[in-house]
């Protein structure tokens, strides 16, 4: 005999990001061309592509510093497109969004870099409280040592990881990583992936993660999708691309297989 319990439909996974049918369009360029995605709660999603494909343009319009032309941006259950001033400025409190550059003011130094998102955006002005944040958010990427000095006196990783720092200090929901591991070193760059990893575990974030670095990709990803000419061409784990037989696919994964096989050899 079946219990009610068996009986119960799996408990149905939370859309914090529910995207229907998005166009852009810059004059008379189709960027995107009727894109669906979904990003559920607490998941690490990496969106694949080539260059020029449309990723970044993409997390543009979820924060709407790109406007779409047609389409759903659902966050947090509000439609993004609709939003009003009030609106667009709590959603840009609940996601955050890490430049492809750290986009660090050069003449502050860290700290006063960290504490400026907390006046402006929070309107915290306590020197305690700005330092006890501004302290853990540095502990959370390993950079403590840096609070006295300027991005202009650190390396690319760091001024990298210190973006980081500078979103995750307004604790949003969710995290869009715009190219997190670009014009990294293999190292700093696999730094970077586990850092990604450690915001999810520690924070319980949603995230989008935009690359091209297949690497990254499989270090972070619960789920990846390939977008392809403005639409999506695969959707799903990982180990999926390995294994797909999507020509859209193939010349990318090739490549990613000639790497590993030259990295195997040395
Ligand atoms: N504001 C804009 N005005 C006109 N064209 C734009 C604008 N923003 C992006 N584009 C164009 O849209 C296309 C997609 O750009 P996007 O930056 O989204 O690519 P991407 O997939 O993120 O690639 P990359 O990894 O090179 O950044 C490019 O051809 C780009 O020139």
């Amino acid at each position: 005999m079946n219990s009610s319990a068996e009986h119960k439909a799996p408990a149905a996974r939370e859309e914090v990001i529910r995207i229907r049918g998005l166009y852009k369009s810059f004059e008379e360029r189709t960027i995107l061309s009727g894109v669906d995605l979904s990003l559920y709660r607490g998941e690490n999603l990496v969106v694949l592509g080539r260059s020029g494909t449309g990723k970044s343009v993409l997390i543009k319009c979820i924060i709407r510093l790109i406007q779409s032309d047609a389409g759903r941006i659902e966050v947090l259950g509000k439609n993004v497109p609709e939003l009003d001033k009030d609106g667009l400025t709590l959603l840009r409190r609940q996601v955050g969004f890490s430049f492809q550059m750290s986009a660090l003011y050069d003449s502050m130094t860290i700290r006063e870099n960290l504490e400026f998102p907390l006046k402006r955006n929070l309107d915290i002005h306590d020197p305690k409280i700005l330092n006890e944040k501004v302290m853990e958010s540095l502990a959370d990427v390993g950079l403590e040592r840096t609070v006295n000095q300027y991005p202009a006196e650190l390396s690319g990783g760091m001024k990298k990881r210190i973006g980081i720092a500078r979103t995750l200090i307004l604790q949003p929901e969710i995290m869009l990583y715009d190219e997190p591991t670009a014009g990294l070193d293999p190292i700093t760059s696999e730094e970077i992936n586990q850092l990604m990893v450690e915001v999810q575990r520690k924070y319980g974030t949603s995230s989008i993660i935009i690359t091209h670095d297949i690497t990254c990709a499989k270090t972070t990803a619960d789920r990846v999708v390939f977008l392809h000419e403005g639409e999506v061409g695969y959707n799903g784990p990982f180990e999926g691309l390995l294994t797909t037989q999507n020509p859209l696919l193939s010349t990318f994964m090739e490549y990613y297989n000639l790497k590993e096989h030259e990295r195997a050899r040395e």
